[in-house]
């Protein structure tokens, strides 16, 4: 391999290593002026060598042109939605019908507990460890292809952080805007006569349905993983939460308030305790998700037509609207 080569390569896999050292475990170890410092350098050598350039590569984040409009993608695993509890007896209800299926306490069960994130839901797809599609959740059963603009959400890694990435493995999740990075889009978009989003989450959703990427990476979007969708040559851990561990350790960036908790009661002080850190998260959550852990009980649990009988988000009571 040419010299060059091997520099390209070194500048990718150390750009690889801080933006997840930064974007998926909020550790960065070198200042952002060293990061933009390695950028420019890679940069510079792909100018040079544009045959060297690969879809993958640091620098191959925000795509060319804009597109006409969005292709249809269906998911080879419909996207199903969730039923909601909105009070402690439907929790309460959700684990007797649980036990009635399984013939086991709920206090012996495992819970996988969630923050339900209040963005918008995409399907990320690698194959060999690259990005290669991703798509909005749409209908559940078909959604719309915006894999270029989700390229330029900097905590999306477009290549998966290990040496043996599985053939086939699709990443589910929620892309949304924290509120910190909708305040100042805003105050930008008054200062320029344009117009202003509702909420975050429309921001969100405006944004990912651009049609020109340039616009899409100038807005703050932020990425968190919340299952697993198809996958093929993948050796995947037995239960829901180590499986959100491995996606954190190949370079996928999972919520930091996810927890196990064991039997109702936890779960119930869980809901309690992410509604009291509610005002400081710093992004909108609109309830919590309570997942059965163990995948083969998720698998003898199954779905009733539309949401799995495995799951249940409980809401919190809408918010009072804000009087301006
Ligand atoms: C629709 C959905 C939404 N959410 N949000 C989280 N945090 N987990 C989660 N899981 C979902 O569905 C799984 C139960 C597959």
């Amino acid at each position: 391999m040419t010299d060059i080569q091997n520099q390209i390569n070194q500048l990718r896999k150390t750009l690889r290593h801080h933006e997840y050292q930064y974007h998926v475990l909020d550790n960065p170890e070198i200042p952002d002026s060293e990061y933009d410092r390695l950028f420019h350098q890679l940069k510079a050598l792909e100018q040079q060598h544009p045959e060297l350039i690969t879809v993958d590569s640091p620098t191959q984040r925000v795509g060319a042109k804009p597109s006409a409009g969005f292709a249809q993608i269906t998911h080879e695993l419909p996207m199903l939605s969730l039923d909601n509890a909105f009070s402690d007896e439907e929790i309460y209800a959700f684990m007797k019908r649980i036990q009635d299926r399984l013939m086991s306490l709920p206090d012996n069960l495992e819970f996988c507990c969630e923050p339900k994130l209040d963005g918008l839901a995409v399907s990320i797809l690698y194959e060999n460890g690259v990005l290669v599609q991703a798509a909005t959740r749409g209908d559940g059963m078909t959604g719309e292809d915006i894999t270029l603009n989700i390229r330029t959400v900097r905590n999306i890694p477009l290549q998966l952080l290990t040496d043996n990435p599985p053939a086939r493995l699709e990443v589910r999740g929620e892309v949304f805007m924290p509120q910190a990075g909708f305040d100042k889009l805003n105050e930008e978009a008054l200062a320029k006569g344009e117009k202003t989003f509702a909420n975050p989450r429309n921001a969100a959703a405006g944004s990912l349905r651009q049609l020109d990427p340039k616009i899409t990476s100038q807005r703050p979007l932020v990425f968190n993983a919340y299952s697993i969708g198809i996958t093929q040559g993948a050796d995947l851990p037995p239960t829901h939460y180590e499986r959100l561990q491995w996606l954190e350790s190949v370079g996928i960036p999972v919520n930091s308030e996810i927890r196990l908790c064991n039997g109702t009661e936890e779960v119930l002080k869980f809901y309690r305790a992410i509604q009291a850190k509610r005002p400081n998260l710093g992004y909108d959550i609109d309830g919590t998700v309570v997942k059965v852990n163990a995948i083969s009980l998720q698998e003898r649990l199954g779905f009733i037509s539309k949401a799995p009988r495995w799951a249940i988000a409980y809401k919190f009571p809408a918010q009072e609207e804000m009087t301006v």
